[in-house]
């Protein structure tokens, strides 16, 4: 990952060592490594190069390069260990490198994760907001942080913008082995599917693990449903000291065990963990949550919708179960002001509210629009919902994505949103569909051109109306044809309101 932290002092590790602790077999001479990468770009002096097979490529193929750079060994499987030899590296041959790639890099960085408080989540949808009210909590508790996910990856004051949501294993233990260094003493990551399904965080402790959902998503990954419940399981296969399960969710039951800890947005008194009084509370909401042993805190979140109550259940749940006080940790989850690109308020002046959220899947789209249609109803307005789909991604997504927009807003407009390397016109073609297909009484309305759409959604709107621009969040670029185009969301509605209202933008 570019611009991944690294810790700034290793202890070299012989690779005769790391054999011991890998099924893995050394060919040639013995050697000191002081890191790991599985990227030929990516490899500084003393690094071991994981040459791996991937979907495209072998890594064997440039073994070369990173020797050059500076890898004195290399990390692979039958197929790369001659490639290694002829570069002059000794080779630890391993029957599935990606899958010991964990442990090796937890050995060479001196197992960081048992030194820091893990906490995991994963779910189809919520992890990253989730992970940001942890975070807040942990913080009221004193601790110093660290956060991964789909935004970014924290560590202290150290910012780097993120590639994945979970990064690769020897990214990982990097990641982990500085936040170690700066002294950060609690890290809250978000664990995607593609994580646990390949290896990502193998080598890893936690003291909990969360699970928001599981819904529809990542087919183009994973074989099917089944296959994708499969790998998010894997959090909870004996990881997590502390399992917290969403009790609304019976997709989940299956991962039920007596010790689980469940929680329930909806206030069903049977989880160990229950809402009760939600009610709005300016752009976010109160209430009270319900824990073990009689526990009752006045909770809050500044964000709308049922499914953030859900996400600061989750929150306060798992905080609690890492030891920290429930008034503490609750005072923490309502201390943070919001997670970036997830129903962000847009700030222009003006009579309609401009919001950016991050919902690319169809439960995400539902939550997001049942937020908002709250919202609205109170403001007297429409919902008007701006969607596209993501090119070279899960295609079977579109038209129910289409059909979740038209369902829950009253003038869908449907666009690009990256369109990578495939014709845009085709996905908006499969979006429209979905959307027309629906049987709501909304408006659909296609217009090519993202920037294009939000001036027309703008154009479109009326005193209390929110327009919600979904799908890319966060995101600060567009990806066309290979090429990131600068694009945010924020300030491209920022933008139009602002000229709406006849400023400049
Ligand atoms: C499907 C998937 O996860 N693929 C991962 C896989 O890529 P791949 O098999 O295509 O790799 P490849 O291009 O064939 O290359 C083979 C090997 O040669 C190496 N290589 C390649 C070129 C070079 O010059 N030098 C070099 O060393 C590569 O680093 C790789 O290890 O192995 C690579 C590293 O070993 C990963 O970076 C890559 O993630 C790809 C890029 C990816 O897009 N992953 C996404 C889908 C992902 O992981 N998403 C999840 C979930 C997001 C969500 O929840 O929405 C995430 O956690 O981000
Ligand atoms: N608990 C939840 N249930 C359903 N939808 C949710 C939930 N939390 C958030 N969402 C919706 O899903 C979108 C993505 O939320 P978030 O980024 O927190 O999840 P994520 O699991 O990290 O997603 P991704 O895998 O895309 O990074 C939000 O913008 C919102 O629309
Ligand atoms: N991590 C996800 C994000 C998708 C966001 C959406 N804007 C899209 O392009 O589909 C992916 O790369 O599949
Ligand atoms: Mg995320």
């Amino acid at each position: 990952m570019p611009g991944v932290p690294r810790p700034e002092t290793v202890a070299p590790l012989r690779l005769t060592r790391l054999a011991t602790l890998l099924p893995a077999e050394l060919s040639g001479a013995d050697a000191e490594v002081t890191g790991i990468t599985h990227s030929s770009r990516e490899v500084l002096p003393g690094d071991l190069y994981a040459a791996l097979a991937g979907a495209n490529r072998h890594g064997a193929e440039f073994v070369a390069g990173a020797a050059e750079a500076g890898a004195v060994a290399v990390l692979t499987d039958a197929a790369g260990r001659e490639a290694a030899l002829a570069a002059g590296l000794p080779v630890l041959v391993a029957e599935d490198p990606r899958a010991v790639l964990g442990a090796a890099a937890a050995a060479i960085y001196g197992d960081p994760s048992a030194r820091l408080m893990m906490i995991g989540i994963t779910g189809t949808a919520g992890k990253t907001s989730t992970a940001y009210l942890v975070e807040s909590g942990l913080r009221a508790a004193g601790l110093t942080t660290g956060l991964i996910g789909t935004v970014e990856t924290r560590l202290g004051d150290l910012v780097v913008k993120s590639v994945r949501t979970t990064p690769e294993a020897t990214d990982l233990q990097a990641i982990l082995a500085a936040a170690a260094e700066r002294d950060v003493t609690a890290v809250v990551m978000e664990v995607s599917s593609h994580a646990l399904a390949i290896g990502r965080v193998n080598g890893l402790r936690f003291a909990v693990g969360g699970y928001t959902n599981f819904g529809l998503d990542h087919l183009d990954f994973h074989s099917d449903v089944d296959d994708y419940f499969a790998a998010k399981a894997k959090l909870f296969d004996g990881r997590c000291r502390f399992e917290v399960l969403n009790y609304d969710e019976p997709a989940l039951r299956p991962l039920f065990k007596p010790a689980t800890i469940s929680y329930s947005a909806a206030g069903d008194t049977a989880a160990t963990w229950w809402a009760s009084s939600v009610r709005p509370s300016a752009f976010g909401q109160r209430f009270v949550a319900h824990g073990p042993g009689g526990i009752t805190v006045e909770a809050g979140v500044s964000l709308p919708g049922r499914h953030n109550v859900a996400n600061a259940l989750l929150a306060l749940a798992s905080l609690v179960a890492a030891g920290i006080d429930p008034a503490v940790a609750a005072r923490g989850i309502a201390a943070c002001p919001g997670v970036p690109g997830r129903l962000e308020q847009v700030d222009a002046p003006g009579d309609v509210l401009g919001v950016v959220d991050y919902a690319h899947k169809t439960d995400a789209i539902v939550a997001a629009l049942a937020a908002l249609r709250e919202l609205a109803n109170a403001r007297g307005g429409r919902v008007i919902c701006l969607i596209g789909a993501g090119g070279d991604r899960d295609k079977g997504k579109r038209p129910q994505m289409g059909a979740a927009a038209a369902r829950g807003a009253d003038l869908v407009l449907v666009t690009d949103d990256n369109p990578r390397t495939e014709d845009p016109a085709v996905i908006r073609a499969a979006v429209r569909a979905g959307a027309e297909g629906a049987g709501s009484s909304a408006k659909i309305i296609e217009v090519a051109g993202r920037r294009a759409a939000i001036d027309e959604a703008v154009r479109l709107a009326g005193a209390g109306d929110v327009i919600a621009l979904l799908g890319k969040g966060h995101e600060s670029g567009q990806e066309v044809n290979g090429v990131m185009l600068p694009f945010d969301d924020r300030i491209e509605l920022a933008g139009a309101l602002l000229a709406a209202a006849g400023g400049h933008s």
